[in-house]
């Protein structure tokens, strides 16, 4: 990525497939191996655009061999970590192991933990922390559910869940930070957010971060919107001036479908 803009082009766009609780350790090799081998046969130019997935947590010491095995030119994360480094923590998750595992990200506040898990913005400030202190890039993710959409008060409530996620940090942190907005209606359902509202959202995301750090920190950000994405709509949301890339779900378990949206330049002139 250079630096020497601050534009859209500066940053290179990030392609990540959250695969949440499915998958498991021989499942997850096939559909990597069926991703890399997708990619490799339609000669895509990995140099342009970075392309990460979030396995489960178990699948990750068999992604790791693979990736390095056959250096295959993918990225990949943790779903979660603890916000503590090691010690009496039954069931959490050390940023420190996922690191040795080689994991370049890790997903922070996705909306199924802020539900389910009733994860607080306070608990998410310190997992963000946890993900630098161990030298992994936060994914951190923000994002409206239905009634506040509909309230119209979306752009406040996501912007107040960046604020908490980003306070403390430096401004060299937020320069590495990414950002997913995934407002929660569009989430699984087959909803997509228009490349517009995905945009909104976006631009809000950068201005308030320039504001709570400076612009050229700002402009370093890569956002990324989540939510029912597939090769058909990804294209049209990647033309939008902030939007960086994509958090896809259901669609990253089908590799020929994750394949093609990690191509999605292919599709921007029919966007
Ligand atoms: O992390 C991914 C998001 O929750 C989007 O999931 P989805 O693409 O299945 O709607």
């Amino acid at each position: 990525m250079t630096t020497s803009t601050n534009g859209k082009f500066d940053r290179k766009p990030l392609i990540a497939g959250n695969w949440k609780m499915n998958m498991d350790h021989v499942q997850g090799i096939t559909l990597l191996q069926k991703l890399a081998w997708t990619l490799s046969d339609a000669r895509h130019d990995y140099s342009r655009v970075e392309t990460a997935v979030f396995p489960p947590f178990t699948d990750l010491r068999g992604v790791q061999t693979l990736v390095q095995g056959d250096k295959l030119k993918l990225v990949y994360g943790g779903q979660d970590l603890s916000p503590e480094d090691e010690g009496a923590y039954t069931g959490d998750i050390s940023g420190a192991f996922l690191a040795k595992l080689g994991c370049a990200y890790v997903l922070v506040g996705h909306s199924e933990r802020r539900s389910i898990h009733g994860e607080t913005d306070e608990l998410l400030n310190r997992k963000v922390k946890a993900a630098y202190r161990n030298n992994l890039t936060p994914v951190l993710c923000a994002g409206e559910g239905l009634e506040i959409r509909q309230a119209g008060t979306h752009v406040d409530h996501t912007l107040n869940q960046v604020r908490a996620g980003t306070v403390g940090l430096t401004s060299e942190q937020v320069c590495e930070l990414v950002v997913a907005y995934e407002p929660v209606w569009a989430i699984g359902t087959g909803e997509v957010a228009g490349p517009q509202d995905a945009q909104e959202m976006c631009a809000a995301i950068r201005a308030e971060l320039g504001e709570l750090f400076d612009a050229d920190s700002a402009a370093k950000v890569r956002l990324l919107y989540g939510g029912s994405v597939k090769a058909a709509n990804v294209a049209a949301i990647l033309r939008e001036r902030d939007v960086d890339g994509v958090l896809v779900g259901g669609a990253s378990l089908d590799a020929a479908e994750f394949a093609n949206i990690v191509r999605f330049e292919k599709h921007l002139l029919t966007a």
